[in-house]
């Protein structure tokens, strides 16, 4: 299982359909995330229930706040047990290096990523905010800081994975989402790349909602997914 870089996005507002979806999965098929939907109507009742289905969990709570909050957020999210956790690296140095030491100590560490640029936003939305760089030049940048201030990896599109391994090496993690099954719609996703293009790209783990969840057979879009990876 720890090979597999399938994670699966459980976005949809209430707990029922996402452990039906859950129940037809396995641990060897894909690690789950919940975001913020799933999370604010269900807590952490729908973390343990997937944990206790055996499924390793990405809290996908995209923490972003001043030093002391994000720190105990983290450590909570350490507490529950989660497989990985993430903060906003726009939060800054200190945010990030007070995220690292709150989970010195803990009995179990979950892998902490930072979120660079959304996958939702382009150069244009970038420059409407102010923002003099690309999307591509911005995600360096905060990969760059993430990495110095001793997080595991980051969030990204799997468009920039090729120039984060160069510049980044192998040991540090990047998880996309923004993934599509050919075919499928981009939605509100802005730098998108099928399965196979984002681990061919370099991605350690790619992140896929609605490619799978939304699919009239979820079960065979994940497989498809498989067989594009040449996991069968
Ligand atoms: O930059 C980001 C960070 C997080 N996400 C999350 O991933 C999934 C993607 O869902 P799709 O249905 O495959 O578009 C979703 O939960 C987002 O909150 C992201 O898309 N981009």
């Amino acid at each position: 299982m720890s090979d597999n870089p399938v994670i699966v996005a459980l976005d949809f507002p209430a707990a029922e359909p996402a452990l039906e979806l859950a129940s037809q999965l396995t641990p060897e098929l894909c690690r789950l995330k919940v975001g913020k939907e799933m999370f604010t109507r269900n807590g952490i009742g729908l973390v343990e229930a997937l944990q206790d289905m055996g499924f390793d969990v990405f809290l996908d709570l995209k923490f972003h706040d001043i030093p002391n909050t994000v720190a105990g957020a983290v450590r909570s999210a350490a507490e529950l047990g989660v497989w990985m956790v993430n903060v906003h690296a726009s939060g800054g140095r200190r945010m990030m290096e007070a995220a690292v030491e709150a989970l010195q100590g803990c009995q179990s560490k979950p892998l902490l990523i930072a979120v660079t640029v959304l996958t939702s936003m382009s150069d244009e939305d970038l420059a409407e905010l102010g923002y003099t760089e690309t999307a591509a030049e911005r995600v360096m940048r905060l990969a760059a800081l993430t990495e110095d201030c001793g997080l595991d990896g980051v969030v990204c599109s799997a468009m920039e994975a090729p120039q984060l391994r160069a510049e980044r090496g192998q040991g540090f993690c990047l998880v996309t989402p923004g993934i599509r099954l050919a075919g499928d719609a981009a939605g509100d996703q802005r730098r998108v790349l099928t399965p196979a293009d984002a681990i061919a790209n370099g991605s350690d783990y790619l992140v896929i909602g609605r490619s799978v969840t939304a699919a009239e057979d979820p079960l065979a879009a994940l497989e498809r997914v498989h067989r594009e990876l040449g996991r069968h």
